[in-house]
């Protein structure tokens, strides 16, 4: 047997050699300079020993690998820079170099004429999955945990090392071009059916399958190397090709809004690369591969989508010094619309929940909402009935708060009302021990206050959801001027535990994600007040990238939550603390009109029964004189929703609300879909530049109002040339690993 650092390499008495790539210092393995230098030895290694007959690469953890190290391309991307700065051309050509390195590599074990097969054994995604498309034969273990895919485009990226060129020669073209356009990832099955795997084998068999298939004589030649070898689709250039590239290229455009490069890119390489043998092919797709390296959107998404949302995930902001939480149980109080969902998502990570409610048919109510979800997952084949039981069983239903005893942790979502959470904190309090941590899940009323009402206000701390909780992936942590470092702990480990990301927020009317959820809503508002046609307001927030338009998104929220929300901040800051033309619009849809939003089946939108779709009120037409199209200028819609929000994001920052820029960008994506091609509302400023942005800014103040007025921060920051990553530098006086 050989030892490398990352891998074994043992030759059994039929001459296969088994690779194992295991790495000794991370749970995944990935790529990195030293495994793929690692690899390429290995592969000169079995070449050149006669007794190899055949390789078989396999992994010695419960993955296959997570695909490439990020980091290191972002570390390849800063030297570019560097050197750019000296020599443009003498960059381009380290880059290049850089960018094809895994490909060549790839194509060398494909090429080196004895036959390599590939035994999945779990995930296997990006370049894992790219190495095993060069092998000549691939093998997956059966079962959940093995998925596979090439899900680059996702962090404005593409597969790069061959798999915009294998894959369209083995599956048919227009299932290729999805895969690798969304980046979904495949089961066993799906893989199998689209012919990028050879076989499904039981897990205990993997291996041994593998090396049967050497056995059986399995040709190291790929088949594009093989003569004659014929497209899968047909030519490009064939009737079939000339049916599928047009309507490709619309459905593109159609969910991309051009926004992301790498996928319009993905698109060129695949049909340049069909035109061509695969060598030029590879070297076309590297061509492009090293364009899109070059991008913002690539550098930005990188950063936010998988570098910073893997760190907070990891629990960056966890204090140190306080040792981790193992929950035994964890209370819920109030079994409405989200403590049911709280309680489902804790259960479903195998915690024991006590889920309390006035009286015992509203708490059971609150866990039948978890029977449901189960059903549902049943019926598309991702849970067991048995799973369901087991879920069921962590949920205890209770109108008594001495069940409350012996739990960690108890998360408040009864109504918003502060007398209510006033009583409900007293209560629990008297049962939970001493070191119990309390968390409120308001969505308005300060935590500092509700916490006057706690004995322990150190404890106190708010941990809010969005709905729906079993989808949405942020959690807001909220600090509490009194909160410890206890509390946050704790907070930050529950949040992982169900397997969220928790960002931390200190404690303000809307906190974070609230405050720019309005900016947004509050920009459509006035653009219906100059008289923008309703259409083209919903459809200028999806083409700059927004998931749901945003009076949609008023709907579904509700509008007289919204008119609450206004009457509210009027009660307690001032009539001017509300635009008086737009809370006059409010009042009209909901007073005059009886217009509610979603739940009454009447908002923005009518929501006529299924299956007809929802549509447009025509009544919005009469509220204002409405501008002709040809007047509207979508691209100056497209901004004013990016920069508002970007904006408050800012001002958030300028505020101390929050104080990781990580945290702004990566809330910002994952609580209300802000443009992921920007990687969130700060790197919008950042990408663009502050100087540039503030300049935007201003324009746009200058035509549409105060909403535009840049805070202090920018201005400041514009001034030195900063942007918030080296202003609010996240890796201050830490080891940075991500250089
Ligand atoms: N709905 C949302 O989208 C959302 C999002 C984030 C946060 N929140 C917050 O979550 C909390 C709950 O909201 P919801 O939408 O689930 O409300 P809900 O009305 O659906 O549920 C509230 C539940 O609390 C129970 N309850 C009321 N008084 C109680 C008491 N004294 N003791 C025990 N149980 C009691 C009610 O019976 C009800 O089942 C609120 O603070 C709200 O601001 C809501």
């Amino acid at each position: 047997m050989t030892t490398y650092k990352n891998f074994s390499v043992e030759t059994d008495a039929d001459g296969i050699a088994l690779v194992t790539w295991d790495m000794p210092d991370r749970s995944m393995n990935v790529f990195t300079e030293e495994v793929m230098d690692e690899l390429d030895k290995i592969t000169d290694q079995v070449t050149a020993d006669d007794k190899v007959k055949g390789v078989v690469v396999t992994s010695g953890k419960d993955s296959f690998s997570g695909g490439a190290d990020l980091t290191m391309l972002q570390r390849m991307l800063k030297l570019f820079n560097e050197e750019n700065a000296r020599d443009h051309d003498a960059a381009i050509k380290m880059l290049f170099e850089g960018a094809g390195r895994m490909s060549w590599l790839f194509r060398k074990i494909e090429t080196c004429g004895k036959p390599w097969v590939s035994a999945i054994n779990g995930t296997c995604m990006g370049g894992a999955f790219e190495l095993s498309l060069a092998c000549h034969g691939r093998v997956a273990a059966d079962g959940d945990k093995v998925k596979m895919g090439l899900p680059e485009v996702k962090v404005g990226l593409f597969p790069g090392a061959g798999g915009t060129q294998r894959v369209p020669r083995l599956a048919d073209p227009q299932s290729a071009l999805q895969m690798l356009t969304t980046g979904s990832s495949l089961s066993p099955k799906k893989a199998k059916g689209m012919n990028l795997i050879h076989e499904i084998v039981e897990p205990a068999r993997l291996v041994d399958a593998a090396k049967d298939m050497i056995k059986g004589g399995l040709k190291p030649v790929q088949p594009w190397d093989e003569k004659g070898f014929r497209l899968p689709g047909g030519p490009v250039y064939s009737a079939a090709g000339a049916n599928l590239w047009p309507p490709a290229i619309a459905i593109l455009r159609r969910e991309t809004q051009n926004n992301y490069p790498a996928a319009a890119a993905i698109l060129k390489c695949v049909y340049e690369g069909l035109l061509v043998p695969v060598d030029t092919a590879l070297r076309i797709e590297q061509r492009y591969f090293t364009e899109i390296l070059q991008t913002t959107e690539a550098a930005m998404m990188i950063r936010s989508l998988f570098i910073s949302l893997q760190e907070l995930n990891k629990g960056a902001r966890r204090p140190d010094g306080v040792e981790p939480t193992k929950f035994k149980k964890i209370g819920v109080l109030g079994a409405g619309f989200m403590g049911a969902g709280i309680a489902y998502v804790t259960a479903k990570a195998g915690i024991p929940v006590v889920l309390l409610d006035r009286d015992m048919p509203s708490a059971e109510k609150g866990r039948d909402h978890s029977a449901g979800l189960m059903d549902g997952l049943i019926k598309k084949g991702r849970a067991s009935a048995e799973d369901k039981e087991k879920l069921l069983s962590l949920i205890t239903p209770t109108d008594d708060y001495g069940q409350l005893d012996g739990c960690d942790l108890v998360v408040e979502a009864v109504f918003e009302d502060s007398e209510i959470k006033k009583g409900v904190t007293e209560k629990s309090e008297a049962v939970l021990k001493p070191s119990a941590t309390f968390a409120s899940n308001t969505s308005t009323i300060p935590i500092t206050g509700l916490a006057k009402n706690s004995k322990r206000p150190k404890n106190f701390i708010g941990i809010h959801f969005f709905s729906p909780v079993d989808r949405m992936m942020l959690v807001e942590i909220i600090l509490g001027k009194k909160t410890g470092d206890k509390a946050l702990a704790v907070a930050i480990d529950y949040v992982r535990a169900i397997k969220k990301t928790p960002i931390v927020v200190n404690d303000t009317r809307g906190f974070y994600v609230n405050r720019c959820v309005l900016r947004y809503m509050s920009e459509a508002y006035q653009m219906l007040i100059e008289g923008v046609p309703a259409p083209m307001i919903e459809n200028a927030a999806k083409m700059a990238g927004m998931p749901v338009g945003p009076l949609a998104l008023t709907d579904e929220t509700a509008i007289d939550l919204a008119q609450k929300i206004m009457k509210q901040t009027i009660r307690d800051l001032g009539e001017k603390a509300v635009d008086q033309e737009q809370f006059a619009l409010i009042n009209t849809m909901v007073d005059k009109h009886g217009r509610h939003g979603r739940k009454n089946g009447k908002g923005f939108y009518d929501y006529p029964a299924k299956p007809a779709k929802k549509h447009l009120w025509p009544g919005l037409k009469e509220l204002y004189p409405q501008k002709a199209p040809e007047d509207v200028d979508v691209e100056v819609l497209k901004q004013r929703f990016l920069v508002t929000i970007a904006l408050e994001a800012a001002r958030v920052m300028g505020e101390g609300i929050v104080t990781d820029p990580r945290e702004a960008d990566v809330g910002s994506i994952l609580a209300f879909g802000f443009a992921p091609y920007t990687g969130g509302a700060l790197s919008y400023i950042d990408g663009m530049g502050t100087a540039e942005f503030v300049k935007l800014a201003k324009a746009l103040q200058k035509k549409y109002g105060a909403q535009f007025k840049a805070p202090k921060l920018l201005l400041d920051m514009a001034a030195k040339g900063e942007s918030f990553y080296e202003r609010f530098d996240p890796y201050a006086g830490k080891v940075k690993e991500a250089a």
